[in-house]
């Protein structure tokens, strides 16, 4: 049995209590957040340094500018952990907490969760094993409209651009399933919202491979495409089931989620669907990374450690800073 404590208990960290709760290799040592009144159905800690030192594993999903020194706080009480994504605020808070992650012995996961989804895993290995030939292309669109209260009076106020809450998932499924970005170039669209944060925009891709890639994203627009809405994933956004994503190959082509595989390679013919069974989630993704934090804690090597997330962070940051240096 895994003693797990979780630090942060607002949109995401309450889902983990509740994957926790749910887990039955797991028992919940209790929540840290300095709001005291919510979750009173679990034992609650104002601070990690009122928490008990008989922890395995501890959860983070606090503001992202607290990642940094709440990583570091884990791994000096030599505590496994899960940080939520992105991984950490700055390039140099990531890799201090790399350091310390390494010199305490520590397993570390970044809550990349989209990696867990079934139809995600079955795509990087369509693409691996040349389904649609050599990549050539991957378009992208992540585009919602977040209510207005989720950024009033909250970290989000200032902090939450989504390049780096959302489309930092995206930008780490697409290293997972097409591979390592070696270029980007970003546009920022007109913000409307009245505030200095990103809001939309678009973004060209290299890939190390030799593929290109595009993404279009706003946070701003009640559209059907994105992952949330294509997936399901999260019980707060409403699902419309929509692809989001398209792969284009020298023999084919394939979209996401519906996992529809074309294929044909002569202009003269239109392409066709070729058969393929889609794989389904057989538990929730965060469900799915739990499980998985635990193999983490015995040894498992991590499907995504404070390293590799890293490079998920570093595009972001690339694509923020673009985006911010066009406002200026
Ligand atoms: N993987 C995923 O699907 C998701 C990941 N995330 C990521 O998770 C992180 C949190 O996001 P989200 O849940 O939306 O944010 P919320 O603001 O909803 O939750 C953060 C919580 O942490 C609390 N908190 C603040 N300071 C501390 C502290 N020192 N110790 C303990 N708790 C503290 C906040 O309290 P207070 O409000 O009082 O400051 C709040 O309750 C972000 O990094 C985000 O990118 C977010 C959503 C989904
Ligand atoms: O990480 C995340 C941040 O918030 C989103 C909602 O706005 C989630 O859907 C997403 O998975």
């Amino acid at each position: 049995m895994k003693r797990i404590l979780v630090v942060g208990g607002g949109l995401i960290g309450s889902r983990h209590v509740d994957a926790v709760l749910a887990h039955e290799g797991c028992e919940l040592v209790g929540l840290v957040d300095p709001d005291m009144s919510i979750a009173p159905h679990v034992p609650r800690f104002a601070s990690m340094k009122h928490a008990p030192d008989d922890v395995d594993g501890v959860i983070i999903a606090t503001p992202t500018g607290l990642h940094g020194a709440h990583g570091l706080e884990a791994a000096m009480r030599g505590w496994h952990m899960l940080i939520e994504k992105p991984v950490a605020e700055t390039l140099d808070e990531a890799e201090a907490l790399q350091a310390a992650v390494f010199a305490a012995d520590v397993g570390s996961l970044v809550g990349h969760h989209r990696r867990y989804h079934a139809p995600v895993q079955q795509l990087k290995f369509l693409l691996a094993e040349g389904a649609i030939g050599t990549v050539v292309a991957a378009n992208l669109i992540w585009a919602m409209r977040k209510p207005d209260e989720y950024f009033q009076g909250n970290w989000r106020t200032a902090g939450g651009s989504p390049v780096m809450i959302n489309l930092v998932h995206d930008i780490d499924i697409l290293r997972f399933v097409v591979g390592e970005i070696a270029q980007v170039s970003a546009l920022a669209g007109t913000a409307l919202r009245g505030s200095e944060r990103i809001e939309s925009g678009a973004v060209a891709l290299l890939f190390e491979n030799g593929a290109t890639g595009t993404i279009s994203f706003a946070d701003t627009t009640p559209s059907p495409w994105g992952f949330e809405a294509g997936t399901g994933e999260n019980p707060n956004i409403g699902t419309t089931g929509q692809d989001m994503m398209w792969i284009m190959g020298t023999t084919g082509a394939i979209s996401f989620p519906s996992m529809t595989l074309w294929g044909g390679t002569d202009w003269g013919s239109p392409a066709q669907v070729q058969p393929l069974v889609p794989d389904h989630n057989v538990m929730p993704p965060l469900a799915a990374q739990l499980d998985h934090f635990v193999a983490v804690m015995d040894g498992a090597a991590p499907l995504i450690d404070v390293a590799c997330a890293t490079r998920s962070l570093d595009i972001a940051l690339q694509i923020e800073t673009q985006l911010i240096q066009q406002k200026q």
